[in-house]
């Protein structure tokens, strides 16, 4: 690193001072805190979104989000170029660059890391997007993960505006890969795709798209962006509400909400009963789907993630054994499909896709876990319970599709097995490959629901959810939990997971676990059973037993 270089970073982070008495931690979701604070953080993530383009020879993205949480807080994190999260090596520098005391440290943080990571400056130079959702501290954090990228000598920001996180990530991806990658070609690419599987679906099962869905957009970025692709798309009668015109982000409203509470978001009524309905996150990479339940205090039937994929698989697999009747004959490919889970995942829903013959892989809490896996097979379904999931397809088998396309479009011989194909590429198109999007998520749904002719209450009779509890527990330490097998048993403190069996045991359908929360500083129990009497039971009995073995605050 040149002198020109060090005192530039010299005296541009003098401008960002970092705040008395806090730590800051690069979690499952980059960096959260309350907005006040997060200044010279942003500044810091600017800094290595630069060096992490330069190390990659690539576009890296930096996303200013908080998400689900209050409008109050604010985020920042960054993703690779495929689009993905940032990997899991770079994590140790971030948090000691967020934490570094002042300029000067963190310019010594710096030169080691460049010298260390073999960073060499001089070539094509770095560029980094940015993004950010509609909370109003976004602006003056823009401004700083700006400063941060300039003080790289080289580098340049690219402002993609108030944009949902997976659109970031989109852009990132498609940038890399040489494609268009302006927000109206994302609008483009969902709308398009969206159509081809409408216009595949068989004629005669053709139902259920004059039914109106109902979007909580969550008063954030993803509602804005439904009002623009609502005007251009044929096929789907859809209202927006909760577009972040009047209320504020998050509050009583949207995926999170919704998903914990089990209760309807603000703006919806009596009315409403009945009706489908879709509810996003504040940043729009979160899905799930409700209808609310006639005369029960604004209870809902909640379809969450879980259903999702599970509506997913089904789809995907009934268009993978229309191919497959042809490879019989041909011997060409076998895709292989999997799908992701955690142990948050439904019981049920593991039970349901293991009888349809799906391979299910369980993994850690965190969408960087689940993607990873996911990667490994052809096509990988992942999807939190919350939500958070996507579909991952294999350039291989993308390649592989693609021929049979041509072959049998030129032929055209076995339209069934070509509509297959199409459908399947349309998914791949239409789903984002980066990371979970509520967006491409909701058409896909939306585009099945028409295939099959289903409405929410078929869909949502796959099968029936375990009632389940989840509980906080605050202790001494978090980090004294250590879990291993996806997180389903605690190797330590010793002792505890055998008093975790033993009260299990006692339940019908019982499972529960416990692990160290990795965004929030408590531990969290997750209980099931065949009762909502029982889950509750063993959550709280192993609540307890967790605050013997730990000791709380
Ligand atoms: C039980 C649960 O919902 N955990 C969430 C939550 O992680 P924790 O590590 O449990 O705090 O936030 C993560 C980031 O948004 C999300 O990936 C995850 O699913
Ligand atoms: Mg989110």
């Amino acid at each position: 690193m040149n002198p020109q270089q060090q005192s530039l970073l010299l005296d541009s982070a003098a401008q960002f001072p970092l705040p008395q008495g806090v730590k800051f931690s690069y979690g499952t979701s980059g960096f959260r805190a309350d907005a006040s604070i997060l200044e010279s953080t942003v500044y810091r993530v600017g800094i290595l979104a630069a060096l992490r383009s330069i190390k990659t020879q690539a576009v890296i993205g930096l996303m200013i989000t908080a998400s689900h949480n209050h409008v109050s807080d604010n985020g920042v994190k960054i993703a690779d170029p495929g689009g993905e999260m940032m990997s899991q090596e770079w994590e140790p520098f971030a948090d000691s660059l967020a934490n570094a005391s002042d300029s000067k440290q963190l310019l010594q943080l710096i030169v080691e890391f460049v010298e260390k990571e073999n960073i060499q400056f001089g070539g094509r130079g770095a560029e980094v997007f940015l993004g950010r959702d509609t909370r109003p501290s976004g602006e003056s954090l823009l401004e700083a993960a700006k400063q941060g990228i300039s003080s790289i000598v080289g580098a340049v920001s690219v402002d993609m505006g108030v944009v949902t996180t997976p659109q970031l990530h989109w852009m990132v991806r498609a940038t890399n890969k040489g494609a268009k990658a302006f927000e109206q070609d994302y609008f483009d690419q969902l709308i398009s795709s969206f159509r081809c599987l409408v216009d595949l679906i068989p004629q005669g099962d053709r139902g259920n798209n004059q039914e109106k869905l109902i979007v909580d957009a969550s008063n954030g970025v993803g509602g804005v962006k439904l009002e623009v692709i609502k005007k251009s798309i044929h096929g789907l009668n859809f209202e927006v509400r909760n577009a972040g015109k009047e209320g504020v982000l998050n509050d009583g409203v949207g995926a999170d909400f919704v998903q914990k509470e089990k209760v309807t978001p603000h703006g919806f009524g009596p009315a409403d009963v009945g009706i489908r309905c879709a509810s996003l996150d504040g940043d729009a990479d979160r899905l799930v789907y409700f209808t609310a339940l006639p005369n029960s205090n604004s209870k809902i039937e909640l379809v969450d993630g879980d259903k999702i994929l599970s509506l997913f698989a089904l789809f995907i697999k009934e268009q993978l054994s229309i191919l497959e009747e042809a490879n019989k004959v041909n011997n060409s490919y076998q895709a292989h499909l999997g799908v992701v889970q955690t142990a948050y995942a439904n019981g049920a829903s593991t039970d349901y896709l293991k009888q349809t013959g799906l391979e299910v892989v369980l993994t850690p809490t965190g969408v960087k876990y689940l993607h990873e896996k996911a990667a490994d097979f052809d096509i990988g379904i992942y999807f939190e319970a919350n939500g958070h999931g996507t579909i991952l397809f294999s350039s291989n088998f993308l390649t592989w599709l693609d021929g049979r396309v041509n072959e049998l479009g030129s032929t055209g011989k076995g339209s069934e097995q070509l509509k297959a194909s199409l459908r399947l590429l349309a998914v791949s198109k239409l789903i984002n490959q980066a990371v979970g999007d509520a967006l491409s998520g909701l058409f896909l749904v939306e585009a099945i629901l028409q295939h099959m002719g289903w409405s929410i209450h078929k869909w949502n009779e796959l099968y029936n959810d375990l009632p389940s509890r989840q509980l906080k527990v605050k202790v001494v330490d978090r980090t004294a939990v250590v879990t291993a097998n996806a997180e389903t048993e605690v190797v330590s403190p010793p002792g505890i997971q055998e008093a975790i069996n033993v009260l299990t045991a006692k339940y019908p359908r019982g499972r529960c676990f416990i692990r160290p929360s990795g965004t929030e500083d408590v531990v969290r129990v997750y209980a099931e059973a065949s009762t909502q009497e029982a889950a509750d039971d063993l959550a709280s009995s192993v609540a307890k037993l967790t605050d013997q073995f730990l000791g709380s605050h």
